[in-house]
């Protein structure tokens, strides 16, 4: 923020009280629509509130605000210091990051993002990779010439995945990069049981857990006529996300469909296939966290076969078509192709497309995300390792406070008009009953390896963090 910039930077008078100078602090005046931060015991609601994007029935726009205060929680409940960064270069490559941002020609949004660039003798090589540009972000220069992969801050693994495959023999790195591409090859779920590693879930356990005795047909569980103004909503390394209303009454809540191939021998969006096994603990995950306030609140999950229905690549096309998908193109998928869907509580936009209000607004989702993360914590050793804000939903919500219990008290935080979901346990880790669910990141260097965003650093501060374990 410019801090020459004069009073009209600041967004309501809270940002104020984030600024430790004393001028801004002394200024403190009341503007118009916005009511004085000190003194103001928020346990009376006095805000009106919206977040962008919400219909303007539900959501006024704010008129006055309040200050937060969090005296109910304990003031030291929540003390965390964070640690200097530390970027390390991606191994094999030059992080040309800073002299890319100073080049007029560079695409003006670099500085925020992971750039990783080949060396020289590299770019030739990388350039027959050009075809694949609508796949992966790349940074170019005014002659076209290829300078960079660009990984987006959130969700970048696809991205580099796809780029690691096509450029493994440009690479000719040492063993260590070969390995570690046939470590990112195939995922590693494991299910843990004391100290012993097994890969425990057969196809008929999983089948029982979904309450079905076989695989359903895919076509016939989610035909269109099931399902109301249908659209897909989101993508990830491992499948596809759409949103829906059900046809069916006494179903308030929209739903989504995550749609995740599985036991299949094709490669899909760069990635093998998860079997059971490796699925296994993303299940158990969501399920448990599902009756915490503030986790994914699942309704089903089941296992379907068959190919891709038409409606959803119809949809897949249109998403394809207006936004770009990185992903493959369903209609890759056979008839014997077997599929595990989770169907999730419609939950929000995700938190890198959601604009706050103001910044009280934010300062109570954090509030929210905190103690969603530390109840799953208490109640499960819940971590989720893979926090990035992709990974937070939010949702416009007309309650007035948002409930949660820590170690059987309750704690309630005013809502302030935003309800927050954490999603995508893909990488996280929960222990139930002595036995730990888990993908072991431990091997997973590519995980490590981005650079360029805050975001990647976190990655290694935590890797150093914790040292020996998973
Ligand atoms: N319950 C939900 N409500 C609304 N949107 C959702 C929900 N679950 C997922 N999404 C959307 O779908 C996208 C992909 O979901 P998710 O992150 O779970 O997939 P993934 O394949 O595990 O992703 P990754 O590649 O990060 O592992 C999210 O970024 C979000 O936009």
């Amino acid at each position: 923020m410019d801090k020459s910039s004069g009073d009209e930077i600041w967004e309501d008078s809270f940002d104020k009280l984030l600024d430790p100078r004393p001028q801004q602090s002394n200024l403190n005046i009341i503007k118009k629509n916005v009511r004085l931060s000190y003194n103001i015991d928020t346990s009376v609601e006095n805000s009106s509130h919206s977040i962008k994007g919400c219909s303007p029935k539900s959501c006024n726009r704010s008129v006055s605000i309040s200050t937060p205060n969090y005296n109910h929680l304990g003031k030291d409940l929540f003390n965390c210091g964070l640690s200097p960064i530390n970027r390390l270069q991606l191994d094999g490559f030059e992080d040309t990051t800073e002299k890319c941002n100073a080049d007029k020609d560079a695409e003006p949004n670099t500085k925020k993002r992971g750039l990783i660039v080949p060396s020289k003798n590299q770019i030739d090589t990388f350039s027959k990779f050009s075809n694949q540009t609508n796949k992966v972000a790349c940074a170019s220069n005014q002659s076209n010439k290829i300078v960079g992969v660009v990984l987006k801050p959130g969700k970048w693994r696809k991205s580099l995945n796809i780029f690691r495959q096509t450029q493994i023999s440009v690479l000719n790195e040492s063993k260590k990069l070969e390995s570690r591409n046939s470590v990112c090859q195939d995922r590693k779920s494991i299910f843990l049981n004391g100290l012993n590693k097994q890969n425990v879930i057969s196809q008929q356990d999983f089948y029982k857990y979904c309450n079905q005795g076989k695989p359903l047909k895919f076509n016939a569980a989610y035909s269109q006529y099931k399902m109301l103004k249908t659209h897909k909503i989101g993508e990830g390394a491992y499948g596809e996300v759409f949103r829906y209303t059900p046809n069916r009454k006494g179903c308030k809540n929209d739903l989504v469909l995550k749609i995740i191939p599985i036991e299949g021998s094709i490669e899909v969006n760069g990635e093998k296939q998860k079997n059971f096994s490796q699925i296994w603990p993303e299940i158990i995950i969501t399920k448990k966290l599902s009756s915490i306030q503030g986790f994914a609140n699942i309704e089903k999950v089941s296992t379907v076969k068959g190919k891709y229905p038409q409606h959803f690549v119809k949809l897949w096309k249109r998403y394809d078509d207006e936004k770009g998908s990185e992903n493959d193109h369903p209609g890759l998928f056979g008839e014997n192709q077997l599929f595990v869907v989770l169907e999730l509580h419609f939950a929000g936009s995700d938190m890198s497309n959601v604009i706050f209000l103001n910044s009280e607004q934010s300062f109570y989702a954090l509030q929210q995300i905190i103690l969603t993360l530390a109840v799953g914590e208490e109640d499960y050793q819940f971590e989720h390792r893979d926090l990035h804000w992709g990974n937070i939903l939010i949702k416009s919500t007309t309650k007035k406070h948002i409930c949660f219990k820590f170690n059987n008290t309750d704690l309630i935080v005013d809502s302030k008009g935003v309800n927050i979901t954490i999603i995508d346990y893909t990488l996280s880790r929960i222990t139930i009953d002595e036995c730990c669910y888990f993908n072991d990141l431990s091997n997973d260097e590519e995980l490590f390896q981005a650079s360029g965003d805050y975001q990647f650093d976190i990655y290694r501060m935590m890797r150093n963090e914790l040292k020996e374990y998973h």
